[in-house]
């Protein structure tokens, strides 16, 4: 569990748009990492070619290298789908699959790997994936009932639940607190300072004050100009970056001048 990514030159294309040039940047495991930056320079597509999302979108590509532990997740023999299940990701709005239940939901990545388990055993999953949620006092008496009809904020831990329940290396998060209420937001805050001891956390967030309150090390990505590509403007330990980050474009984009 919980490893480093290193990624080296990376080129990200929609067909023949180039949309984020040039990226490197060493991802270190049990720490937080914030990727910030207005919006369309590139974060969410660079989330996603982290564990091979990208590529869904069709035409889409990558030049350059994404290493997990020094392992190549580009390299030929490489299958995306065991990518996704080392490295799990979830969304800016919670979507728990509506008519499963709520253990139904925690199990559905599992029972997709084909893992053959006990009753007994798929029942320790979904109470330790729960827990490690911090969902599982307000949903254990109501197992078999419907995933939608929890709060947003609890149908997002659902989601983390569903997500670490298949024991991947990595978690990567899209504005997970977006569409969440304050509380929520903190929960969900919360849970990642408690997983960020066994996991490798990626979070885009536009909100700087979360980056500040959750993050370790923060990456600034920026468009260089209109029309041109996004790309990593610089990446340093959170406290610097909001202090006295190097680059005048992170300063302004910090401190609210523009974005
Ligand atoms: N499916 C797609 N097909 C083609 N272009 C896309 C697609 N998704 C994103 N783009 C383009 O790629 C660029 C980067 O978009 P992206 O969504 O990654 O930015 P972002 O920084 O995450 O933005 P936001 O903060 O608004 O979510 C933009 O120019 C966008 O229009």
């Amino acid at each position: 569990m919980a490893k480093r990514i290193e990624v080296k030159g990376l080129d990200i294309y929609y067909d023949k748009f180039l949309a984020v040039q040039g990226v490197s940047m060493t991802i270190e495991p049990r720490s937080v990492t914030a990727l910030i930056g207005p919006s369309g320079c590139g974060k969410s597509t660079f989330l996603r070619t982290l564990n091979r999302m990208h590529e869904l979108v069709p035409k889409a590509r990558v030049a350059g290298s994404v290493e997990m532990d020094g392992h190549d997740l580009y390299a030929p023999h490489v299958d995306p789908v065991a990518v996704r299940r080392h490295i799990g990701m979830v969304f800016q709005r919670p979507n728990p699959f509506p008519t499963m239940s709520i253990y139904d939901n925690v199990v559905a990545g599992v029972r997709l790997n084909n893992k053959k388990m006990k009753r007994s055993e798929m029942d320790a999953l979904v109470e330790r994936s729960l827990r490690a949620a911090n969902l599982w006092d307000e949903v254990k008496d109501r197992l078999k009932r419907p995933g939608s009809g929890l709060s947003g904020g609890q149908q997002q831990r659902l989601c983390i639940a569903r997500a670490v329940a298949v024991q991947p290396d990595v978690l990567l998060m899209d504005e997970p607190c977006s569409a969440l209420d304050p509380i929520s937001t903190q929960a969900i805050e919360d849970l990642m300072l408690e997983l960020k001891k066994d996991y490798t956390i990626v979070i885009v967030t536009h909100n700087m004050q979360q980056a500040a309150r959750v993050s370790d090390v923060t990456g600034f990505f920026n468009l260089r100009s209109i029309g041109e590509p996004g790309g990593l403007v610089e990446m340093d330990d959170t406290t610097k970056i909001f202090s006295t980050p190097s680059n005048q474009a992170t300063e302004d984009y910090v401190s609210g001048r523009f974005g």
